[in-house]
């Protein structure tokens, strides 16, 4: 008999699929390893958001893998390999950061101090305070802070300042784009808001940028590992102190009038960069998942990031690291009436950086090599992250150029 999704996860998995006739039927399973036989904690048990209302129980989900980034800094091998798994599958899972915090004495992981997946989800607590208090500021006055016209993506975009398709139609977003070089005091400072200006919250954004940066780290070491590069790779080419894309971003989508409930808040897109950290508390978060045709929801869980990997990743692998379509629709169900809002951690490769193959590894090699033979790999072009990243983001802004604004997975959307 065929198990559903959620049967074939386990208790570690995140699914929900119900019996509703009139509810799209699930997707195919998606490539996961069994942890059926782990035991689960009682801290498993309550991963909702108390002050907001439950992500309703009868839409369809992603069933994403369950990581936890205290085992994978035990370098638990079986942690290890369900990341491996999530990122050539799926490209999106969950990351379960309570109590993952690294030994000091541990060398592996050089930016031990500011390993703390607490403190992470702590400091991303106050960010979504911080983001709140810039989204209150007046519309003309936010609007001052939108840089594009000086060629950059950093700073605000407005509501409806973004094009989810390539017929030009507006988007139902606004965010606000903080530079990690600017934070950090690596890059020049952008104007901002004084209330973003002020020490104690440029120093929280640091902090949050230098810990979601370390989580980050932990990822590409596994990866690293599991594709036979060269020891060290893909950390050289993202190291915290060099220049590069790297950003916090806020997303905010106001609840929308009944009429408008089907416009999408945020266009269907690849990431940019190399490993995304996303902080969610209601839903609206899409995927489409692999050999789908139907858009899940990403339900989102307390004490958890949802990671995902951007096209940097695929490019230096020829594909073998997947990096997955996903959009932002209105939150399902009673979500529907609140005001989302969500915190994001672009890692990016170092500006100069060049998307290229990745030479030294036999498994990037063994798939550029079959990918070659099927005449599917195209010849690459010369381009850095910093080129890349610009020519994307700007490309989705209204009046951009969207045919140049299209990622590694242009063949899975409809609208490209
Ligand atoms: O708001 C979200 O949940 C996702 C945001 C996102 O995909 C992005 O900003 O690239
Ligand atoms: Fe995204």
């Amino acid at each position: 008999m065929a198990q559903t999704a959620s049967t074939q996860l386990g208790s570690n998995a995140i699914a929900h699929h119900d019996g509703v006739a009139s509810l799209p039927a699930p997707a195919p399973a998606l490539h996961h390893l069994d942890n059926s036989d782990e035991p689960e904690t009682k801290e498993d048990d309550d991963l909702t958001f108390h002050d907001l209302p439950s992500f309703p129980a009868d839409v369809s989900t992603a069933p994403l893998l369950r990581l936890n980034l205290a085992r994978l800094l035990n370098h638990d091998a079986a942690e290890e390999a369900k990341l491996w798994d999530a990122c050539q599958n799926v490209g999106f899972f969950y990351l379960d950061l309570r109590g993952g915090t690294s030994s000091k004495r541990d060398s592996v992981h050089s930016d031990a101090a500011a390993l703390d997946g607490d403190t992470l989800l702590h400091d991303a607590a106050e960010l979504f305070e911080l983001g709140r208090e810039v989204f209150e500021l007046s519309t003309e006055e936010k609007q001052s802070y939108d840089l594009k016209d000086q060629g950059s993506y950093y700073g605000y975009k407005g509501l409806g300042q973004g094009v989810v398709d390539a017929k030009g139609t507006r988007d139902a977003n606004e965010f606000y784009n903080v530079s990690k070089d600017d934070v950090l005091d690596i890059g020049e400072r952008l104007p901002a808001p004084e209330v973003l200006q002020k020490e104690s919250n440029r120093e929280l954004l640091a902090a949050f940028c230098r810990r979601s940066h370390a989580v980050v780290a932990v990822m590409l070491g596994v990866l690293n590992e599991k594709l036979g590069l060269p020891e060290g790779r893909l950390a050289e080419l993202h190291r915290l102190e060099v220049a590069s894309g790297d950003q916090v971003r806020w997303v905010r989508s106001p609840p929308k009038p009944t009429a408008d409930a089907h416009t999408m808040s945020l266009g269907e897109h690849t990431d940019f960069g190399s490993v995304t950290v996303l902080f969610n508390r209601l839903g609206g978060l899409q995927i489409l998942p692999p050999d789908s045709e139907e858009w899940q929801y990403v339900k989102p869980l307390r004490g958890h990031a949802v990671v995902n990997l951007g096209d940097a990743m695929v490019k230096f692998t020829a594909s073998v690291l997947r990096s997955n379509i996903h959009r932002v629709v209105n939150p399902p169900g009673e979500q529907a009436s609140h005001t989302r809002m969500s915190l994001v951690y672009f890692a990016r490769p170092e500006d100069e950086v060049k998307l290229k193959v990745l030479e030294g590894s036999q498994v990037i090699d063994a798939k550029s090599k079959e990918l070659n033979g099927g005449g599917v790999l195209q010849e690459e072009e010369d381009v850095t992250a910093k080129e890349w990243i610009l020519r994307r983001a700007m490309g989705r802004r209204a009046g951009g150029d969207w045919k140049a604004s299209e990622g590694t997975e242009a063949g899975r959307s409809k609208l490209y």
